[in-house]
């Protein structure tokens, strides 16, 4: 799915050759600072590499449209992007940023069962934990129905046992669908329980 070749991002990351796999659970592990985070940044087009190429389905990453690009890979990012509103609101705008007809209130209900929130779809994100706000950003990109789901850490601030629980729901959506999933993550449980394919980055 993607192809990276003697790339180059600054003094942070120098990768001779990496291919991540379609249809898998490729997960992105390395100490803090190693360059995880940039890693997913470069691969939806966030950061522009400073020397060699990023293929993505055999297309060089520099004849994508950046804004096309990323409505197929989406990034959770490690903190959530959260809109004022409720829930509803916050699920419904990933749709019309990526110009897609409204979900219906059972597509909305069933990826908050698929993320493990309790709550109603009128509720305001205001008084959300960050655990909850991180579920809504997954639950958002969930209906958008992108091929690569790109997570940075996406459920660092659940219980790890409901990290887990999280975790494998997603995955198992994002599987049913064919979705590719890359994931950047300090839980050995995860990476250990869900990782098909592992990508250690270590620090220069
Ligand atoms: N735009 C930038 N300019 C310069 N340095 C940066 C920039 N972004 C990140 N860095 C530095 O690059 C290194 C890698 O950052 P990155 O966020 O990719 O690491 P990470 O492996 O995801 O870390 P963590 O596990 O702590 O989230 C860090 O030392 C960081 O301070």
């Amino acid at each position: 799915m993607f192809h990276l070749k003697k790339v180059r991002y600054k003094e942070i990351l120098q990768i001779d050759e990496m291919k991540i796999p379609s249809n898998r659970v490729t997960c992105v592990v390395g100490e803090s600072g190693s360059g995880k985070s940039t890693l997913l940044k470069l691969l939806n087009k966030m950061l522009i590499p400073d020397k060699g190429e990023i293929l993505f389905q055999n297309q060089h990453l520099d004849e994508r449209d950046a804004v096309e690009h990323r409505r197929e890979v989406i990034m959770v990012a490690q903190t959530p992007l959260i809109f004022s509103g409720s829930i509803e609101e916050n699920l419904q705008k990933g749709k019309w940023f990526s110009d897609q007809v409204e979900a219906t209130e059972e597509e909305l209900k069933h990826s908050l069962q698929v993320v493990h929130l309790h709550k109603s779809l009128d509720e305001n994100v205001k008084d959300l934990s960050g655990g909850e706000k991180q579920r809504v950003a997954l639950a958002r990109a969930l209906l958008i129905n992108p091929k690569v789901y790109l997570l940075d850490e996406p459920t660092s601030a659940l219980d790890e046992e409901t990290e887990i629980k999280v975790l494998s729901n997603i995955i198992q959506e994002v599987k049913k669908r064919s979705g590719t999933v890359i994931m950047v993550t300090h839980s050995k449980t995860a990476w250990e329980t869900f990782g098909e394919h592992i990508i250690h980055i270590g620090k220069r």
